[in-house]
């Protein structure tokens, strides 16, 4: 039987829509959430992650703040521009658009940012309160593209509970963190973070429950390494030329093979990606009702 289908795009809409009352219940408080991107050259991938998200905010009410720099920006004036937002009052919320060019000190950079106006969750103050939390006792942000991965799956009926998970890939933005949450005691799945040095991938996958696949390598992941019925998750990206027309396309990290024998399926494009815009969103909201209630 075919796999059912783990639908980013319409359990973001569901979430944009719960947003939107929230957002404007902030308003009413008199607290308009207002979140700023910072996107630096001309790569055509970011500007297109980054209109998607001034759209997103539009749709459920957040103010947006765009600051756009040049390819030749210096870490200093980098850092300047975002000593302004971080006393901003406009902005409660921003992001740094992920990859920075190679001249510029990604670490630096995350670390400037205001934990208390981190989006994105991936300041080391608040990736420390994720590796503290046990539970959600700290309440901090949480990294957008992980967080969509465990409520995709929780909004179509799934637990995690008791699941043997495999994450193909230990990036910062996803598989790290990712081991992090789905061992959290309100989601209480088993962990297992594959990559490079795993001596044996295929054995590694071949156990899971669910496969996180975020390793951006095109159908990396193969039929022989999945159980029947397991669920799969796409969430590495690449850009192929496509072999009929010769035109750049998006693919995914899951070879239809894989997915052939899964039980739930989440595509690239449409599965965890338009989660990560909605997941940033929530972040913001639940930041801008902290501020509320401090205030
Ligand atoms: N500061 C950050 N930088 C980056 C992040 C991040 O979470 N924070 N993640 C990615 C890019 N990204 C968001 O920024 C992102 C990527 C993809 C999508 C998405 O919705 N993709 C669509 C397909 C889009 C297309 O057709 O081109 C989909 O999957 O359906 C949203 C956000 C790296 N940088």
């Amino acid at each position: 039987m075919a796999a059912q289908i783990l639908d980013g795009k319409a359990t973001a809409a569901t979430i944009k829509g719960e947003l939107a009352e929230r957002v404007a219940a902030l308003k009413e408080r008199g607290l308009t959430p207002g979140l700023a991107t910072v996107l630096v050259g001309d790569d055509p991938a970011s500007h297109s992650y980054v209109g998607g998200k001034h759209r997103d905010c539009e749709e459920v009410g957040i103010a947006s703040i765009r600051v756009e720099l040049p390819e030749t920006v210096t870490q200093e004036e980098l850092e300047a521009e975002l000593d302004q937002l971080n006393n901003d009052p406009a902005c409660t919320g921003y992001i740094v658009q992920l990859p920075l060019p190679k001249h510029i000190d990604t670490h630096r950079i995350l670390e400037k940012i205001s934990p208390e106006k981190d989006a994105d969750g991936l300041h080391p103050t608040n990736l420390g309160r994720l590796v503290l939390n046990v539970g959600d006792e700290l309440n901090s942000p949480l990294p957008c593209t992980p967080n969509g991965v465990i409520e995709l799956v929780e909004r179509h009926g799934i637990s995690w509970k008791g699941k043997k998970v495999a994450v193909l890939g230990r990036g910062i933005t996803v598989g790290r963190p990712l081991g992090l949450l789905l061992t959290r005691k309100e989601v209480n799945a088993t962990a297992t973070l594959v990559h490079t040095g795993t001596e044996d991938v295929s054995a590694a996958l071949r156990e899971a429950d669910v496969i996180v696949a975020a390793v951006g390598v095109p159908h990396a992941v193969k039929a022989d390494q999945v159980k029947d019925g397991a669920i799969l998750l796409d969430v590495g990206v690449s850009r192929v030329e496509d072999a009929e027309t010769g035109k750049k396309k998006l693919t995914g990290d899951v070879s239809p093979e894989a997915v052939a024998k899964a039980s739930w399926y989440s595509p690239n494009p449409g599965g965890v990606g338009p989660m990560t815009r909605a997941m940033l969103l929530v972040n913001v909201v639940e930041t801008a009702e902290r501020m509320a209630d401090a205030a």
